[in-house]
């Protein structure tokens, strides 16, 4: 089966045709058509036979409606006049009479909405993940309209409709000038971009434009054909995460958050550095904040509450300070609880070498880069350039990179101003989150996740499904694509959050 992927390295933006391609337009205004010829002819002596689906293709799909009306109706044997546009809704002209398609056009759209093509809202969102701009095309004055009944209005970054072309008087496909139109109110150049077309005319369009890849949704002649919107797939979209800035806010959404933590026993697993502890200039500098520590106090007294950091397990151990918690630290290769329970995953202890190496060269080969933090924790590596000149943060990371590639125990994983090597094994926050459920075995239990980093995105995919997963918002990497159900602004925000949680809980003993 023949599929087209569109790689966000290469191509910036994506545009969309919607009639046909993202949604069938064509059903709504078959219908209206239907409705305004067979009442015209039942009142006509003429050719009474009605509309149909070989008319539709004939006469009117894909064309200016007066011209479709005169020529359907002299399919039929009626010669009917153009009109003025001044006439009114329902004349007997070609003028008249289109109107009252436009009318029966809104009535269908009212009564049946519009069916999305499957795989459109995938698609879109994965683009969106992926910070790939996007833009629909329709030759149609009725596009918001019917982006509307779609509830696709907000997916785009920009609309190129008939209204717009008539305001610009841009002539039709196959011209390509609604497509160039599009690219530059994208702000790409047509040959970064991809165009996914429905028609033979509108892949010629996009041919003509330069187009980087030019796509055809059952259309045959394209230089790429799909015969559903569904092939069409995201090179690194994960389907499911959505853009971050798009995160609804759990503040404001307390009612509904509140609704989620009722259906289990909450278990709470946090992060430590922008989520509960704000960001410094330096680890050494970063201080849990007193009425945080009250809240996890007052929360670990009424459910089980975990802390799975990047730091060290000792490091956050000390810097949190409350008993009664678990901690996990170098992302969770190491879990302790608060009976002295112990847990390190196996792979630490065989990377210990190749981290003891690591950290040798990495220090040799970036001493002279002022600025450089290397922070050793028992299972990972982190080089922190959040002091480093821009100019030489580039270098940093690639030696980063170069050592970690050299030595096959390690993998290297980015974060908040800070490339990091771990054990190069299939484990990760997500896993120890796991762990830690399975371990507490609580019954019916109910895992709500913060965090802020890339790092944190495998324990909130983790409780995607069975949890509830919250992401606070940063200035690094904020518009990235994440696994979180709710955002929060800042550490301020975790506080408050976790305070209305710790009330919750109170109030039924552990169970909301
Ligand atoms: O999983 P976390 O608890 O969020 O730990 C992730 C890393 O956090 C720390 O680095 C980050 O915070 C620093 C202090 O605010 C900041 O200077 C740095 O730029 C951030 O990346 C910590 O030092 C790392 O070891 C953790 O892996």
């Amino acid at each position: 089966m023949a599929a087209a992927d569109i790689d966000p390295d290469r191509h910036r933006a994506v545009l969309l045709a919607l009639d046909g391609v993202l949604a069938d337009t064509a059903a709504v205004h078959s219908a209206a058509w239907k409705r305004l010829f067979d009442q015209y002819l039942a009142n006509r002596e003429e050719d009474q036979r009605p509309f149909d689906a070989d008319d539709y293709a004939r006469y009117v799909d894909d064309r200016p409606r007066a011209e479709g009306v005169i020529d359907f109706l002299r399919s039929r044997g009626i010669e009917l006049p153009r009109g003025t546009p001044d006439d009114r809704t329902g004349q007997d002209t070609a003028l008249g009479l289109g109107k009252l398609k436009e009318h029966y056009f809104r009535d269908a759209l009212a009564a049946g909405g519009v069916r999305v093509t499957d795989g459109a809202v995938e698609l879109l969102d994965a683009l969106r993940g992926r910070n790939v701009r996007t833009a629909v095309l329709s030759a149609s004055r009725n596009c918001a309209l019917v982006l509307d009944h779609a509830n696709l209005t907000d997916r785009f970054d920009a609309r190129v409709d008939g209204i717009v072309a008539d305001e610009l008087g841009l002539p039709g496909v196959p011209d390509p000038a609604t497509r160039l139109e599009a690219a530059r109110r994208l702000g790409v150049a047509p040959a970064e971009a991809v165009a996914v077309e429905g028609s033979a005319a509108g892949v010629e369009a996009a041919e003509r434009g330069g187009f980087g890849m030019v796509v055809g949704v059952a259309v045959g002649r394209a230089p790429v054909v799909v015969d559903a919107l569904r092939r069409i797939t995201v090179a690194g979209a994960e389907p499911g995460s959505h853009p971050l800035p798009e995160i609804p806010d759990a503040l404001e959404h307390w009612n509904e958050f509140a609704a989620r933590l009722r259906a289990g026993r909450p278990v709470l697993l946090l992060d430590f550095d922008g989520t509960l502890a704000p960001i410094q200039d330096t680890p050494d500098r970063v201080r849990l904040p007193w009425g945080t520590r009250r809240v996890l106090q007052e929360l670990s007294e009424v459910c089980p509450v975990a802390v799975i950091s990047g730091r060290d397990l000792d490091d956050v151990r000390q810097r949190v300070r409350v008993h009664g918690l678990w901690y996990g630290g170098s992302h969770g290769f190491e879990i302790a609880g608060p009976d002295d329970e112990y847990f390190a995953h196996p792979a630490g202890e065989a990377a210990l070498p190749g981290l003891d190496e690591a950290q040798q060269r990495l220090s040799a080969e970036l001493e002279s880069v002022p600025g450089v933090l290397i922070d050793r924790k028992r299972f990972a590596l982190a080089v922190h350039y959040r002091l480093v000149h821009p100019d030489s943060v580039s270098h940093v990371v690639s030696v980063v990179h170069e050592i970690g590639s050299g030595l096959p125990s390690l993998r290297t994983a980015p974060g908040r101003l800070v490339a990091e090597l771990l054990p190069d094994v299939d484990w990760d926050k997500g896993h120890a989150l796991r762990w830690l459920l399975d371990h507490l075995a609580v019954p019916d239990p109910l895992p709500l996740y913060a965090g802020d980093d890339f790092t944190d995105e495998a324990a909130l995919r983790a409780v995607r499904d069975s949890g509830v997963g919250v992401v606070v918002r940063s200035t690094e990497h904020g518009d990235r694509a994440t696994w979180a159900h709710y955002a929060v602004e800042d550490t301020h925000s975790v506080s408050a959050l976790l305070g209305r949680v710790a009330s919750l809980l109170r109030t039924v003993g552990g169970h909301p």
